[in-house]
């Protein structure tokens, strides 16, 4: 049911509050560029460090602001089960369309805790549950056997897969078929994992070139693998210097340089190097994104 580009945005901040008017214009920006949903609240909406009424704030005012035209996939995740139970609830509240939940972090459970985890959360709720896992931030590793056992469950429909592993994403779409979407988590890894039947993408690239994110993968859906490539081939160096730093510095640097977002930052994430900022912005000039 989630196929297509989504767009993980970062939250903006001005003064340090939520910059709603930011948040309502960059998500325009992404309608209108062909993105087919948004994902605020993930690693890169800095959710780590939104208190709670502002994580449901930045929840409800994407949704509004969406209207309805593209989906919205809502970051509700949390190392606490209870936790996650309560903000995924939220979500459902407000109608989202999925919500996405990360491996617990840092308490480090086992396979079985795991699985126990989103079947409590999923069991809690009726919204579709998009997975996360991504074991170098997280520090666990979510199998492919324990996420074909939750592919059993009605509302576990997909998960974002950031090992930046092929094998990986085959074993999971080999054990759970049609029960599972799978959707890169990860920018350079999509045109790979589009080979092996990944269904889509939760972008970071998309927040500055959602145009050619959704013409790569059109062009993959319709056949010209040839352009597909291509246009992967040339983003490439875009989304790798949007990780010259910790996600989501360097993209919300090149959104201030574009114009659209403050450079703000809640600690302990903190501005790039001035190093850093030089070379995001020499990869913007070249991509004529900015003069
Ligand atoms: O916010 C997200 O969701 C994403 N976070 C990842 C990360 O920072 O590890 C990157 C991913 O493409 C989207």
């Amino acid at each position: 049911m989630f196929e297509g580009i989504y767009v993980a945005i970062p939250t903006p901040f001005k003064n340090g509050s939520v910059d709603r008017g930011a948040l309502k214009e960059h998500i325009e920006f992404l309608i209108e560029n062909g993105v087919d949903g948004i994902v605020p609240c993930g690693t890169t909406g800095e959710s780590a460090t939104l208190s709670y009424e502002e994580h449901e704030e930045v929840i409800a005012l994407t949704i509004e602001q969406s209207r309805g035209r593209v989906k919205v996939i809502a970051g509700t995740g949390s190392n606490s089960t209870r936790e996650a139970i309560r903000l995924t609830k939220f979500a459902e509240e407000v109608k989202a369309d999925g919500a996405l939940l990360i491996t617990p972090y840092y308490n480090k459970p086992n396979q079985e805790g795991l699985y126990l985890h989103f079947k409590t959360v999923a069991e809690a709720v009726s919204i579709p549950i998009v997975l996360y896992n991504v074991p170098g931030r997280t520090g666990v590793n979510m199998f492919p056997e324990t996420v074909a056992r939750l592919s059993e469950i009605d509302n576990i429909v997909a998960i974002k897969e950031a090992t930046g592993s092929t094998n990986v994403a085959t074993e999971i779409i080999n054990l759970c078929g049609d029960k599972i979407s799978v959707l890169s988590g990860d920018d350079q890894t999509f045109f790979p994992l589009l080979s092996v039947g990944a269904k889509g993408v939760i972008s970071v690239t998309a927040n500055v070139v959602p145009e050619r994110v959704v013409e790569m993968y059109f062009s993959f859906k319709n056949g010209n693998w040839e352009k597909a490539s291509e246009i992967h081939r040339e983003i490439y160096p875009l989304s790798k210097v949007l990780f010259i730093d910790t996600n989501p510095i360097p993209v919300k640097t090149a959104l201030w340089m574009m114009g659209r977002m403050e450079k703000e930052f809640r600690l302990p994430l903190c501005p790039t190097t001035p190093e850093k900022e030089e070379k995001i912005r020499k990869v913007l000039k070249e991509y004529g994104i900015i003069s």
